[in-house]
C-alpha cells in the first residue's frame, strides 16, 4: 500500500552548484555527532553517503543486530531514520541547512538483519523554503538481496531554516559543532 502525496504544481527544480563534485563524490557528514551520519557518534548509525547523477544521492545502511524490531528484521523506526537522513542529505545541495516537516514511509517488504540496504535519494523540486523529497530502498548485500526490488519508499517535506533555529538548542549541544548550527558542511 503507498500513502497519499500529491506534489504541488508549481514545483522548481533547484540547479547544482557549480562546484559540485560530481557523481560519485563522498559527502561528509552535516554533523559528526549526528545519529544517522555522525563519524563520532558510537551509538549511531554511521550512514555513508556519495552525490549520485543530478540531484540524486545515495546512502548505504548496514543493518546491524541493534536495529531489531521483530525477531531477525530491522526496526520500523530506524528505516524511517534512514530516509530522513538519506533524503536530509540530498538538500545538501541547496548549501542551506534543512530540517523535517514531515515523512512518510511505505514499508513495501521485510528487511533482514546482516543486509546492506542502499537508499536513493533526491529533491523532486522546491516551493519557497518547502523541499519535496523522495527516496527507495533496496537489499544490495546479505539476506534476500536483489538489486531490482524495491523493499521500501519514503515521501518527505523539508524546510529550509535559519541559524535560529539551532540557536535556540545552543545550550544543549552535545559535541562541538563546526559551524554555529552543526551542518557543517552546508
Ligand atoms: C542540508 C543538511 C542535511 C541535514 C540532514 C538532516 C537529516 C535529519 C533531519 C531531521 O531529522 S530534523 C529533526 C526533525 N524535524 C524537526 O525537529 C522540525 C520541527 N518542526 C519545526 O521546527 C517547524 O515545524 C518547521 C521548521 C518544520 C516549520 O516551521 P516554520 O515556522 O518554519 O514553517 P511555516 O509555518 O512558516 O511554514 C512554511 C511553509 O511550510 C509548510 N509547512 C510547515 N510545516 C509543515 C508540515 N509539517 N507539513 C506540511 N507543510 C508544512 C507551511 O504550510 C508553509 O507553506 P507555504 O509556504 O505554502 O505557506
Amino acid at each position: 500500500m503507498s500513502g497519499t502525496w500529491t506534489l504541488p504544481d508549481d514545483l522548481t527544480l533547484p540547479k547544482l552548484p557549480d562546484d559540485h563534485p560530481g557523481a560519485g563524490a563522498p559527502i561528509p557528514s552535516h554533523w559528526s555527532k549526528c545519529f544517522g551520519c555522525g563519524d563520532d557518534q558510537p551509538a549511531g548509525m554511521a550512514m555513508q553517503f556519495t552525490f549520485g547523477e543530478g540531484l540524486e544521492i545515495t546512502g548505504m545502511l548496514d543493518v546491524a543486530n541493534r536495529y531489531q524490531g521483530g525477531p531477525g528484521f530491522i526496526h520500523g523506526g530506524i528505516l524511517s531514520t534512514a530516509f530522513d537522513e538519506a533524503q536530509g542529505m540530498a538538500c545538501m545541495v541547496l548549501r542551506r541547512p534543512v530540517v523535517t516537516g514531515h515523512l512518510q514511509i511505505d514499508f513495501a517488504k521485510p528487511i533482514p538483519l546482516g543486509s546492506v540496504l542502499e537508499l536513493r535519494a533526491r529533491i523532486d523540486g522546491t516551493v519557497r523554503r518547502k523541499v519535496y523529497t523522495s527516496a527507495e530502498a533496496r537489499i544490495v548485500e546479505g539476506p534476500f538481496a536483489d538489486p531490482d526490488v524495491v523493499v521500501a519508499t519514503s515521501r518527505g517535506l523539508f524546510l529550509t531554516v535559519g541559524a535560529q533555529h539551532f540557536d535556540r538548542a545552543k545550550d544543549f549541544v552535545d559535541g562541538i559543532p563546526r559551524s554555529p548550527h552543526g551542518t557543517s558542511s552546508v
